[in-house]
């Protein structure tokens, strides 16, 4: 087996540079903005789709890391966080909404992450389950109140294919994906998106905590108004408070032990 190197060859780090505590979105362009929500922000690094900003929450060092866009390049991100001491881990990100209910604007708190992808096959079979840390669960639940945000809990779908989701009769296996919508649907899915089953799959079998807050950006099952892209205040803060909740909490264990 090889060594991971010092400096880690994607994400651009190494032990030191990152604490414990990482804010994982997407969209490289959001790690700029989510870091002015950390006293003392700063940028550190970039590569690839991989943009690394630290500052600091209750005193304690804190990263944002962009994971680009679907599980390959997520659990490379992880993998390589995890490599350099990272422990706690929250998917910031946008998605849209699978049951009639939901509103625009409101977020998903992510209990699970169903693995309609390929890449988690490549760690775990695919009858183990992609789920969330329930501390961390917890923490963005408490931190979505304090903030005054609607949320719902429950799974998401992590698929590869952003268009097999939002336009699947065109693709040769519509009748397939179409099918699979369904079920998801039926079983209570409450959001779309790209990232979490990585994150969650790695957490288990790297035993680090791991959950996600996803915007509402529309609804595909009650069309209407869609949020505009930028409008993640609310997601941020609750990711954000979520963090500071944890800090806390895992100080006092560490006090208690
Ligand atoms: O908002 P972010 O975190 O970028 O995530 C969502 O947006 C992208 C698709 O537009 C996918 O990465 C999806 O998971
Ligand atoms: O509908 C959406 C919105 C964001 N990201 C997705 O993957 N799907």
């Amino acid at each position: 087996m090889n060594e991971m190197p010092e400096v880690m060859h994607h994400i651009n780090m190494r032990k030191g540079d990152v604490g414990r505590y990482v804010l994982l979105p997407g969209d490289p362009g959001r790690c700029e903005k989510i870091a002015q929500y950390f006293d003392n922000p700063q940028f550190v690094t970039q590569k690839r789709e991989y943009v690394t900003y630290t500052g600091t929450l209750l005193g304690e060092k804190v990263a944002v890391v962009s994971t680009g866009i679907g599980c390959p390049s997520t659990a490379i991100a992880v993998e390589e966080l995890v490599a350099i001491g990272a422990d706690t881990f929250i998917r910031v990100g946008t998605s849209g909404g699978m049951q009639p209910e939901l509103i625009p604007g409101e977020l998903a708190i992510l209990t699970g992450a169903i693995r309609d992808e390929g890449t988690t096959l490549h760690y775990l079979p695919v009858e183990f389950p992609a789920v969330a840390d329930t501390e961390v669960v917890t923490a963005l639940r408490e931190a979505a109140i304090q903030n005054q945000c609607g949320y719902h809990l429950g799974v998401s779908q992590s698929k590869d294919s952003f268009y097999g989701q939002h336009q699947p009769e065109r693709m040769p296996v519509a009748s397939h994906l179409l099918e699979r919508w369904k079920a998801w649907k039926m079983g209570g899915a409450v959001c779309s998106e790209m990232e979490a089953a990585a994150i969650f799959i790695l957490g288990s079998i790297y035993r680090v905590r791991t959950g996600g807050v996803m915007l509402i950006m529309a609804n595909q099952e009650a069309p209407g108004p869609r949020v505009v892209y930028d409008d993640l205040h609310g997601t941020i803060s609750t990711a954000v408070g979520a963090l500071k909740i944890l800090i806390e909490r895992d100080r006092k264990a560490a006090q208690a032990a």
